[in-house]
């Protein structure tokens, strides 16, 4: 692979002498994209060695040089949607010697976070929501007037393609378009998601960038100078002519009360920054939407070749491209659940899937393979994915709605009021439920439980294990009155045998694993390892001591909970899951049914009421409390003086 562009540039890095944005801001146009080269560069030498999202962020290294040239950076505010392309960014304010910490335990997020920069005035993650922030700093901006320190700073917002198939982004726009606020943003718009996009938005951007060729400064400057007459009048007559016209209006943006401009080549410094030095320098009055071209793994071609433009990777080498992979392990909980929906739906012409722009990372671009025309990847629209799922159910179809647990969030109101309220067998499987390690506190699947717990009539399930999972879909496809729900935490499971096709479970009955006396576990999801394995040690200790697994938060096993609670001394309870989850359904039952009246110790263990950040994953459930030793530590506390008599293993 030829050396990076830099390495046959000036001898002087410039990277080097930049800390922060206001470092280089006295660059020559020469200059910023030697900067970029090296940014580039650098960029991928540092995620070569952590891993993350390099895709995104090769694909912003000229916009992100650009907007950090040109706008006041952090009293001008950018905010980036998602977060995920953010890399080069940090590198330049001032995080370069951290950004090899990248998604590690005590590192940098892979996202921006207020938190951890100044420069970071939004954090982010779920997509969609730069638009909307952008607004509301610029509309406080406005109020505060003379009273902001910066009464005149910029607000920029850029926004991916992906990220402007979410309703959040129309909304967002909505507002904007009919406010006076002064706010540009920038449409990032590389033509992928994290698969090729999806929608009518993407081919209409697609229309309008094959229909308008990348207008060329002289136009640009032209049309810009029309629009924002005044203070342009210099600029555009180094333009040596106005525009031969201007551009027809009439893009979507237009209509919704944007000042549209583009498309441009985003990896043009030549075009990048006089455009954006016209846009911080007019007046203008309301918002601009600047829409810029550029390629997703721009610059490594290692990225683009590859269908993703390497949008998450793990460590890879740098001159090949190859990902260091762990040797192969056993299959995922997504393959398996993709394979289990597979299984079921060929023997169920009415199962049907959908998603929300992670075909891959919810194993339904298999199912999709398999039917392609009962498959629906709806774009990055969780609101929409569920309440198309409910109209397909009012139907008889039977719609499986894969969403992460933390991106089911967004669409909270359409699984209570449009799914739950009217009783419709939607099922929702919910990957990466529990704490998902690298991605950290923005994407860890903590609150499912607690906010589809409460909902009147839901099926809640937690898979233990692969097999589990296996049933849990076979159940879930035989539930057709009411909407369930399965969980299954990221990454591999433990290697079992599987069914060819899961069996229904009976519903509202957990199973008991190992029979004791003292202590009882009762364990949902994936925690039943740890939970046996505190068992082992609480035996030792001489504290006999039983193993149940749930399966199901509601309808709840109430004669298991129940016999639990009468014949041990301590109950513990364990999921991976916040607080109000599935242990507050143990104890108001219990709590109902007298049995916390006579001297039971429960002990319901769960996540902690805070944010856990990114780490590996054993390490975050060490933080929360999770792993065996604590469940030990907790019953062997509830049991005080009693357990002390026995003697700790040796
Ligand atoms: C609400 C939400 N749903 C899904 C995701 C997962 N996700 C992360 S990045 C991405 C694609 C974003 O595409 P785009 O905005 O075009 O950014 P690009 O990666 O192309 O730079 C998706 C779907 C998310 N972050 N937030
Ligand atoms: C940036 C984003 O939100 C997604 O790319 C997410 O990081 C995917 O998570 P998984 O790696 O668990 O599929
Ligand atoms: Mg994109």
């Amino acid at each position: 692979m030829p050396p990076p562009p830099s390495a046959t540039k000036s001898a002087t890095p410039l990277l080097d002498r930049v800390r922060v944005p206001s470092d280089m801001r006295n660059l020559s146009a020469e200059q910023l994209k030697q900067l970029a080269d090296e940014l580039r560069a650098e960029t991928i030498q540092a995620v070569s060695v952590t891993g993350g999202h390099l895709g995104a962020s090769l694909g912003v290294v000229e916009l992100t040089v650009a907007v950090h040239a040109v706008f006041e950076t952090p009293h001008d505010r950018l905010i980036w949607d998602v977060g995920h392309q953010a890399y080069p960014h940090k590198i330049l304010t001032g995080r370069r010697d951290r950004i090899r910490t990248l998604r590690q335990g005590g590192g940098l997020s892979g996202f921006t976070r207020r938190s951890e920069s100044e420069y970071d005035p939004f954090g982010a993650a779920h997509s969609s929501t730069s638009i909307s922030a952008g607004l509301g700093m610029a509309v406080a901006r406005d109020l505060k007037g003379g009273a902001d320190p910066h009464p005149d700073r910029q607000v920029i917002a850029v926004i991916g393609d992906g990220a402007m198939s979410a309703g959040m982004a129309y909304e967002a726009m909505n507002n904007a378009g009919a406010a006076d606020a002064n706010l540009i943003v920038i449409l990032n718009d590389n033509d992928m998601s994290i698969a090729p996009p999806v929608g009518a938005m993407s081919a209409y951007l697609s229309r309008t960038i094959s229909s308008r060729p990348f207008m060329n400064l002289r136009d640009l400057m032209g049309r810009l100078a029309k629009r924002f007459p005044a203070p342009l009048e210099r600029a555009a007559k180094r333009a040596d002519e106005y525009a031969r016209g201007l551009l027809t209006g009439g893009t979507l943006f237009e209509e919704l009360g944007f000042y549209y401009v583009g498309p441009i080549d985003g990896h043009d410094l030549d075009h990048l920054l006089p455009i954006l030095r016209n846009l911080r320098d007019n007046d203008h009055k309301g918002p601009v939407l600047l829409h810029v071209v550029t390629k997703k793994g721009k610059g490594y071609p290692p990225a683009e070749a590859s269908a993703d433009k390497y949008h998450g990777v793990v460590k890879f080498n740098v001159v090949t491209g190859e990902q260091v992979k762990a040797p192969p392990g056993p299959p995922s909980y997504t393959k398996v659940f993709a394979n289990a929906l597979v299984a079921e739906a060929e023997a169920d012409e009415r199962i049907v899937a959908i998603n929300a722009a992670m075909p891959s990372g919810t194993g339904l671009d298999a199912f999709a393979k398999r039917f392609p025309k009962r498959s629906f990847d709806v774009g990055i629209a969780e609101q929409h994915a569920v309440t198309f799922a409910a109209g397909m159910a009012t139907e008889g179809m039977k719609p499986f709605c894969a969403i992460y647990s933390t991106f089911l969030q967004r669409a909270y109101d359409q699984v209570v009021h449009d799914v739950a309220l009217q009783h419709l067998p939607v099922r929702f499987a919910m990957d990466r439920a529990g704490l998902v390690g690298a991605d950290g506190a923005t994407h860890a699947g903590s609150f499912d439980i607690a906010y589809l717990g409460c909902l009147p009539g839901v099926v809640l399930m937690a898979a233990s294990d692969e097999v589990e999972l296996m049933h849990m879909v076979a159940t879930a496809a035989a539930i057709d009155d009411r909407p369930s729900a399965f969980r299954y935490p990221r990454g591999e499971g433990y290697g079992l045998e599987l069914p060819k096709r899961g069996t229904p479970l009976e519903i509202g009955r957990g199973r008991v694993l190992k029979e004791g006396s003292t202590v009882a576990i009762l364990s949902y999801g994936t925690r039943l390892r740890e939970a046996l394995r505190a068992a082992e040690e609480l035996g030792a200790r001489g504290l006999s001591t039983t193993v149940a697994d749930a399966r199901f938060a509601k309808p709840l096993d109430t004669a298991l909970v129940e016999r639990l609670a009468r014949e041990h001394a301590v109950l513990v309870t364990v999921e991976e899951g916040s607080v109000g989850g599935f242990g507050s359904q143990v104890m108001q039952h219990l709590a109902w049914r007298g049995l916390l009246d006579q001297g039971l110790k429960v002990r319901p263990m769960c996540l902690p009421d805070r944010f856990i950040d990114h780490d590996a994953p054993k390490k975050q459930y060490d933080e929360a409390g999770l792993n065996a030793a604590h469940i030990v530590a907790a019953a062997v506390s509830a049991l005080g003086a009693d357990a002390k008599a026995l003697p700790a293993r040796a």
